[in-house]
């Protein structure tokens, strides 16, 4: 089901039209009624300049009305800042030991091992 919804100047009605059934046949096509599907289409419709015999042909499609008070105010969520544990930082400061003392450990391996294959 497709809802378009436009309302009254007034701000406080929305009207709810379901535009399934007028899909193929609207003049200015399908797509533009996608568009504009499941929010307030009043500016939209406005700007086309419909005439009185599509405004007349809106109550055919007509399925109810939304008080404007009782819509949710859009929230965006904010994600909190993650707050580094310590337990974070002392592996951080392990990981930097680690790549510090890896290679030097794999040096003196390799040396200590040619110092005792040479005396040989
Ligand atoms: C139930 C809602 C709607 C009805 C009954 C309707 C009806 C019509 C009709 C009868 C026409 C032919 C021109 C005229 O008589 O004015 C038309 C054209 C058009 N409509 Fe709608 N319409 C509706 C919603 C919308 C919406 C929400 C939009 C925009 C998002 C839109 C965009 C257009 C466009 C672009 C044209 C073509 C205008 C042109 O070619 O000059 N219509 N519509």
């Amino acid at each position: 089901m497709c809802l378009t919804i436009t309302c009254h100047s007034c701000l406080l009605t929305f009207q709810v039209y379901d535009v399934t059934p007028f899909m193929d046949e609207h003049p200015g096509g399908d797509e533009v009624l996608l568009a504009v599907t499941g929010k307030d289409a009043t500016n939209d419709f406005e700007d086309i300049g419909h005439s009185e015999s599509a405004r007349e042909m809106m109550d055919k499609y007509h399925i109810g009305e939304i008080d404007a008070s009782t819509i949710p105010v859009k929230r965006t969520h904010v994600t909190p800042q993650q707050v580094p544990s310590n337990q974070d930082k002392g592996d951080d400061v392990l990981i930097k030991i680690l790549q510090f003392l890896v290679p030097i450990l794999i040096l003196g391996l390799a040396f200590a091992i040619r110092q005792y294959t040479k005396s040989e």
